[in-house]
This record gives structure tokens, sequence and C-alpha cells, in this order.
């Protein structure tokens, strides 16, 4: 925990050394690596292990990976942007993607399709602090909703959460790992209904409970 937190902080403080016109690269050559290489860009999938993973949530990602051998799981790719958005959108990012490395949401998303169900490793960073040293709900509740949303999205298609409703039973420490539990109960025509649990690393602390109902969009129907 402490050394995620520490990855994060060397983060922010490059880009405070940024900002006051000193050099990323003088301050820290692992950043300076990771921005200003001259490789050809291409989109980053961020659901992948970075510097500011901490071994907890290192460990539980090559259990899923280990998982994803025999094809009962697999591992959603996760970017930042979405080729949908329109040109004058192009600033437009994924909610949960819009942070430097370990500073906001560290998660990967597993999936598992007889089962109907995901699983989200989670590391929340600091700037989603609420009370001090742990998670804001709101943060909680984004996660809940993205690990809940993907769950809907697979077997639903475009899917948005008419209903969230979520019981914060303990407090979660800021940096610690946690294990989103998702699955898909029901589904009524366009209606799916879900649940999570939101529980620590080792499984023995349950810090929230949630159930959601995502509407897959009527393709006739406008947004606005
Ligand atoms: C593949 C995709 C990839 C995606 C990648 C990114 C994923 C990242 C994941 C991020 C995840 C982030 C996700 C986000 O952030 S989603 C953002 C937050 N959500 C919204 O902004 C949604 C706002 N609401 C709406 O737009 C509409 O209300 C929707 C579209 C939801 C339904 O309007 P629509 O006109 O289409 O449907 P309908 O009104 O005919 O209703 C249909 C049925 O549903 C029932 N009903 C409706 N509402 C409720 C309710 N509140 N409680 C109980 N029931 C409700 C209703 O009674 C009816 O039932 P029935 O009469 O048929 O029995």
């Amino acid at each position: 925990m402490l050394r995620s937190c520490t990855a994060a902080l060397r983060t922010l403080r490059a880009l405070r050394g940024r900002r006051e016109g000193a050099s990323p690269a003088a301050r820290d050559p692992v950043l300076a690596r990771r921005w200003f290489s001259t490789e050809k860009v291409i989109p980053k999938d961020h659901a992948l292990p970075n510097p500011s993973w901490s071994k907890d949530l290192r460990l539980l990602f090559d259990q899923f990976m280990k998982k994803c051998e025999d094809g009962s799981w697999e591992r959603l790719p996760s970017y930042k942007n979405s080729k949908l958005v329109k040109e004058q959108l192009s600033q437009a990012q994924l909610f949960t993607r819009g942070y430097e490395d370990g500073l906001g949401f560290e998660y990967v998303i597993f999936y598992n399709d007889d089962e109907k169900r995901t699983v989200c490793l989670f590391q929340g960073g600091p700037y989603l602090q609420g009370v001090p040293g742990f998670l804001h709900g709101g943060a909680i509740a984004t996660m809940i909703d993205a690990a809940v949303g993907m769950c809907a999205a697979i077997p639903g298609g475009i899917v948005m959460t008419a209903n969230l409703n979520i019981n914060f039973k303990r407090p979660i420490p800021l940096c610690s790992v946690v294990v989103i539990n998702s699955q898909l109960d029901k589904i009524e025509g366009r209606k799916l209904f879900l649940s999570c649990t939101v529980r620590s690393a080792d499984e023995k602390i349950l810090y929230s409970e949630a159930t959601g109902l995502f509407i897959k969009l009527d393709p006739e129907k406008s947004l606005i």
C-alpha cells in the first residue's frame, strides 16, 4: 500500500515540477522514459500493471490471468478514449481513466461468460480521498457503476445506469486493493438487474454492497 502511494506521489511531484517549469526527465528518469518515448503512439490499454500497482494488486492480477488460461475468464482491456466521440469532444476521456498512473482509479476487470459475472480488482489512489485516509464515497460509487456496468454491457450491449443502490458498510482505506464482484441476476426485456459486493483483497472485510438496474438503450429512442 505504501509503495503504491509513493509511486503515485512521485508522479504528482513530477507533474508539479512540470507546471513550475522544471523538467520531469531531470527529476525522474523512469517517468521521462514513459513520457518522452519516440515510439509510435498507440492506444494504451490501462487494464495492465503499471509501477503504481501494489503487491496485492499484482498478486490478484496474476491469479486471474492464470484463470484466463483455460478460457473461462477473460481480461477486459480498457482505453481512455472512444472512437465514438465527435471532433469537438476530442478531449473526452473515460472518467475513471482521466488520472495519471496511480493517482486515481487503477483497475482491471475480468469477465466470466458462463457465470455472467465480472471481478474488478481496484486500487483507489490518493486523489480519491474523502474522509482523510479513506476513499470518497463518490469514487466508490463510480467504480461500482463502472464494474457493474461492464457486467451489464457485455450481454446487454449499450446500456445506461437507471438505478444504483449502494450500502457503504465499512470505509475503504486509501490506496488499498478491493475486489468488486458483480453478477447479472436477471434480464427482463431491456432491463438488466445486477448486484455486487466490494470486499478487501483477502475477502475478509465486506466494504459495500450494491444493486443496479441497467437499461439497454432503445435504438428507436433519442437520448435527448
Ligand atoms: C459495449 C459498450 C461499451 C461501453 C464501454 C464503457 C463502459 C463503462 C461503464 C461505465 C458505466 C457508466 C454508466 C453511466 O454512467 S450511465 C450515466 C448515468 N445514467 C444516466 O444518465 C441515465 C439517464 N436515464 C435515461 O437516459 C433513461 O431513463 C434510460 C435510458 C435509463 C431509460 O430510458 P428509456 O426511454 O430507454 O426506457 P424507459 O423509460 O421506457 O424504461 C424502460 C423500462 O425500465 C424501467 N425503468 C427505467 N428507469 C427506471 C428506474 N430508474 N427505476 C426502475 N425502473 C426503471 C421503466 O419503468 C420501463 O420498465 P417497463 O415498463 O418496460 O417494465
